[in-house]
């Protein structure tokens, strides 16, 4: 298996360290035919505007959304999940538009832009994850029924699945736990 990772900016080596980590082979997409041979690919945090331009600049934004739209398994985290979603609000730069939410970026405020706090993930109560939120967006709606919400912060949804897309409004990559990933690596693997 062999698992894109969108390598424009933002968070592309936490990402790879995690997936190394985890035995799977890697490959930065900078280019329409870094497309080819990947089964799945990771949208990482970073700075969403940032990422649409390089995104629109190198003509990957429609060959992007046709692959998702044709079922490619899809991480998105932060930036990426902005980048990914139906509706965001101030939205001045162009996107995939692919996943029923509508996003706020930046919209826990000044003092709380970056906090870490413990979240509890639907397909593992094991123990708690660390939330690692930097400058998140907020998942203000989920605009269909299929949505399903994973985890939850303050009753609002901070992890999402819709098909084999996964959005995480946090930063798995940035801590130690894997389990965000193995679940990735689950859904990539799992027949529909
Ligand atoms: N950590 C992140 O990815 C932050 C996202 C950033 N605030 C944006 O709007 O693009």
């Amino acid at each position: 298996m062999k698992i894109g990772i969108l390598g424009f900016q933002g968070g592309i080596k936490e990402h790879e360290r995690m997936l190394k980590q985890l035995g799977v082979e890697t490959r930065r997409i900078r280019y329409i035919q870094d497309l080819d041979k990947i089964d799945a690919m990771i949208l990482p945090g970073g700075e969403s505007t940032t990422m649409g331009i390089f995104l629109h600049n190198s003509g990957l934004l429609k060959p992007l959304k046709e692959a998702v739209e044709k079922g490619m398994p899809v991480l998105a985290t932060c930036a990426g999940l902005i980048l990914l979603a139906q509706e965001v609000e101030g939205l001045s730069f162009a996107s995939l538009k692919v996943l029923p939410v509508r996003v706020r970026r930046n919209a826990y405020g000044r003092q709380k832009e970056s906090f870490t706090t413990q979240i509890n993930l639907s397909f593992d109560k094991a123990r708690p994850f660390p939330g690692v939120f930097i400058r998140a967006p907020k998942i203000e709606k989920t605009l269909e029924d299929k949505v399903e919400v994973l985890s939850f912060l303050e009753e609002q949804p901070v992890m999402i699945r819709y098909g084999k897309i996964i959005g995480c409004t946090f930063h798995p990559e940035l801590t130690s736990d894997t389990r965000v990933h193995k679940y990735f690596l689950q859904v990539i693997s799992a027949k529909n």
